[in-house]
């Protein structure tokens, strides 16, 4: 494991030298990343923890369709709601779908979650079971018509650019190329194209995990982070993600224990986003890594409240 030493207060820039976390746990990098479990522990009702869905407490499977929260995060998820102050969920899924990724609806034990879905753009509270999801723009149909025509007329040139497949999500629609023969090869072809659709159309791009995703807003998770932390003025701030799409979130909390707060950038390890990995101050291993910390996470809070 990375030796104390060798790291900042927030940045570990030597992460590349150091073992992945241990399996199906978690370990903390940094100061921020081992004091943060105690800072909760001191102060559960002014902590905002906000994790993202897919490879964080959802493992990354080849069809987005059939992703959902591990029985596991979702038990450590439910282990913290009413507990701290704040918790949400962050995520590039819209929230219909985050909903029933996290089984929200038809099962209890979530009933402060915040879910922001589409990076911020779209809200569903469902303590008071709120809803705000704007109208999808009338360019996304054109997006999402560009984007099948291409994706087709790979496939119909090459037989390893099958599987292939355009997720739509209303306000924005995505490239995905996971489920392809030869997914770093329909990625390396139609990436491009989806890029310079994006910039034909005035869309937003984000980047992620054999994804090119085209979005009508430019919200980041990154501003949806911002927003929740002016409406509940938390005083330790945590935020869990595997993807380039959480960075600006991870960015928030950088230049908040930055500012001598207590925060931690909890990152879900996968060697497809080495690049997350290094901002981590604390590194777990998967969502089943995720799941642990948030555990140690849900014991601190139980053991200060018996003291
Ligand atoms: O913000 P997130 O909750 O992490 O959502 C980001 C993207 O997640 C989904 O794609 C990722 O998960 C898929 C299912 O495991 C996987 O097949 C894909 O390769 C991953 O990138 C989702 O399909 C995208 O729309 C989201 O943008």
């Amino acid at each position: 494991m990375c030796d104390d030493g060798r790291v900042s207060e927030t940045t570990n820039t030597d992460l590349d030298s150091c073992s992945p976390p241990p399996a199906d746990g978690w370990v903390a990098l940094t100061p921020a990343g081992r004091a943060v479990a105690r800072a909760v522990g001191h102060d559960p009702a002014g902590t905002l923890l906000a994790s993202d869905v897919d490879g964080t407490l959802s493992p990354i499977v080849a069809d987005p369709t059939r992703a959902a929260v591990s029985e596991r995060a979702r038990r450590a998820l439910a282990g913290l709601d009413g507990r701290v102050g704040t918790l949400a969920v962050i995520t590039g899924r819209p929230v219909a779908r985050a909903r029933e990724m996290v089984d929200v609806d038809r099962r209890g034990g979530l009933d402060h979650l915040v879910m922001l879905g589409l990076y911020g753009v779209e809200r569903y509270d469902v303590g008071t079971g709120q809803l705000q999801v704007p109208e999808p723009p009338a360019v996304m149909g054109q997006a999402r018509h560009r984007l099948q025509e291409a994706v087709d007329r790979a496939v119909a040139a090459d037989p390893a650019m099958a599987g292939t497949m355009v997720e739509d999500k209303g306000s924005a629609v995505v490239l995905h190329t996971r489920r392809a023969v030869e997914h770093d090869r329909a990625l390396a072809l139609l990436g491009p194209v989806a890029r310079d659709l994006a910039g034909e159309l005035g869309l937003a791009v984000e980047e992620g995990r054999d994804v090119v995703e085209l979005k009508a807003w430019q919200t980041t998770k990154g501003d949806a982070l911002r927003r929740l932390i002016a409406e509940r003025m938390p005083s330790v701030l945590l935020m869990c993600g595997d993807d380039l799409g959480d960075l600006p979130a991870m960015a928030v909390v950088e230049e908040w224990i930055g500012e001598g707060r207590p925060g931690a950038r909890v990152v879900s390890w996968s060697a497809e986003q080495p690049r997350v990995a290094r901002s981590a101050d604390v590194l777990c291993d998967g969502p089943e890594g995720v799941a642990a910390f948030l555990d140690e996470i849900s014991g601190r809070i139980t053991e200060s409240s018996t003291m």
